[in-house]
């Protein structure tokens, strides 16, 4: 589990994080959802320890994360930033297999190159394996960073809007294969998703920030209904059921 501790933070005097007090669970899905600059990627990167926490704890599977040494931590947990710096000199077999450094070093071993190949395959990059970055689509870069992040091989997989540049098609298969890396091989993935319906299709538990703030947490179906979409995005949208399901009409 990872468990958030009055966690507060703040730029210059002004207040980004407001008191967070979270427990995300150790299995299954759950989306970080919120309007621009609820504080999503601030509180994902202070778990990840991107930056230096300033008022509150942090503790992933009961180890503080202040106390725990990087290399122990990158085999805990990855995170895939919103918008990270890559070498565009790298070819996309490369990049994934940087995904092993906290393991290797750098010095792949055949462990390394098979787990490579697989999070290539999961994610349907075989045909791309040998191409530069620099020469594949927004969309097929982004696939090729969540495949590195996968393959560090952590329970824990934290992913900033990894739907971004995406197509209605690869959304859907990336939210399936993350889906089926949270239940065949129990993984837990705390995703930042700005489509609604996906992470209500998705996730197991959706933990929904404003201003800062914690507002509402819960599975899909306390959260997918029109007052609490309200309270979350300040307008009324309309929510339907499909298949048992809510689907929300976000668009109308
Ligand atoms: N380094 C920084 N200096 C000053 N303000 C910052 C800094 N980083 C983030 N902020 C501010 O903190 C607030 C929260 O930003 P954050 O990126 O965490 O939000 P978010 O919920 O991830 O937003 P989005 O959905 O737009 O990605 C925003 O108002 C942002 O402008």
């Amino acid at each position: 589990m990872i468990v958030v501790k009055n966690i507060s933070l703040a730029y210059q005097g002004a207040r980004i994080l407001r008191d967070i007090n979270l427990e995300i669970p150790e299995t299954g899905v759950t989306a970080l959802i919120g309007p621009n600059g609820a504080g999503k990627s601030s509180l994902l990167s202070l778990i990840a320890r991107l930056q230096p926490i300033q008022t509150g704890s942090i503790s992933v599977d009961g180890q503080p994360i202040g106390h725990t040494p990087s290399r122990v931590l990158a085999r805990r947990l990855a995170i895939l930033r919103q918008d990270p710096a890559i070498a565009s000199r790298l070819r996309v077999r490369e990049l994934v297999a940087f995904g092993r450094f906290p393991h290797n070093n750098g010095r792949a071993t055949d462990e390394d190159r098979a787990l490579t190949q697989a999070a290539l395959e999961r994610f349907d990059l075989t045909r791309f394996a040998d191409r530069f970055i620099d020469t594949l689509s927004g969309g097929q870069r982004q696939l090729v960073l969540v495949a590195m992040t996968f393959c560090q091989g952590t329970r824990w997989l934290l992913l900033d809007e990894p739907l971004n540049n995406l197509d209605m098609f690869y959304a859907r298969e990336l939210m399936r294969s993350l889906r089926d890396v949270a239940d065949s091989e129990r993984r837990a993935i705390v995703i930042v998703l700005h489509d609604i319906n996906q992470a209500v299709t998705y996730a197991d538990h959706i933990v929904a920030m404003k201003g800062g703030a914690v507002i509402a947490q819960g599975p899909p179906g306390q959260i997918a209904n029109t007052a609490s979409l309200r309270q979350i995005f300040g307008y009324d949208m309309p929510v339907e059921t499909y298949r048992g399901k809510p689907i929300v009409l976000n668009h109308l």
